[in-house]
């Protein structure tokens, strides 16, 4: 059986190289982004993260087993124990305080994005659900991977790349990727994989959005 995930990245292959291609992600590679956009993407990132965390709360309550529901709390530990920690310290050796991340709102990329996600959890099932979080955490997996094969020690971004292409984070990514075809072989029917392409192909381009939203807030500072 074909992975449902390799099916849907190759479905949405322009929507993929917009998402792990673009050119914020190019300028973290070679050093030349403007260091102001990072610093809005890192903020936006921090308040994506609480909904984020949300949404594998959401995962947890749609679970049909405990095992499914497991899965969930997996996800949701991997964000609330690990990657915000590690999110709000890269923040701060970016000159970002606890009350910066707090008390800024979210713009409106960051409800799009998030919300979209939810939505499709709670109007649909699990599978639903994961299809619409699978760019997420796969798609910086890929992007941190790739990345770290051109990073120079003194790149500024390289502490961000490191975390996305180091073993915990390519761990999360593998048991993203087995825990959707895992749930597909269970819950996938043809007639319904229009829905979950579109799912996944919005949620990518939302990805999208969210890089350029950082190169944009960059640009209406100057
Ligand atoms: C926007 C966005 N997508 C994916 C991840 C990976 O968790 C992240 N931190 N932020």
């Amino acid at each position: 059986m074909t992975s449902l995930f390799q099916r849907l990245k190759t479905d949405c292959a322009d929507e993929w190289c917009s998402y792990t291609h673009h050119a914020f992600v190019r300028g973290m590679g070679d050093g030349s982004l403007p260091e102001a956009a990072f610093r809005d993407y890192l903020v936006q990132d921090y308040l994506f993260l609480i909904q984020f965390a949300r949404a594998y709360a959401l995962a947890t309550y749609k679970a049909r087993s405990l095992s499914e529901m497991r899965a969930g709390l997996d996800g949701l530990k991997a964000i609330l124990d690990v990657e915000m920690d590690l999110h709000v310290r890269l923040c701060a050796k970016w000159g970002l305080s606890t009350v910066d991340l707090e008390t800024t709102p979210e713009k409106p990329q960051t409800i799009a994005y998030t919300r979209f996600v939810l939505d499709a959890g709670q109007a649909g099932d699990l599978l639903d659900l994961y299809a619409a979080l699978a760019p997420c955490m796969i798609g910086y997996g890929e992007i941190g991977k790739a990345l770290q094969k051109h990073a120079t020690p003194d790149n500024p971004y390289a502490e961000w790349i490191a975390e996305y292409a180091s073993d915990g984070y390519q761990e999360i990514m593998a048991a993203s990727i087995a825990n959707l075809d895992a749930l597909a072989v269970d819950m996938l029917t043809e007639n319904r994989y229009p829905r979950l392409k579109h799912l996944f192909s919005q949620a990518t381009l939302l990805e999208a959005d969210f890089w350029q939203m950082g190169l944009d807030a960059e640009q209406d500072e100057k």
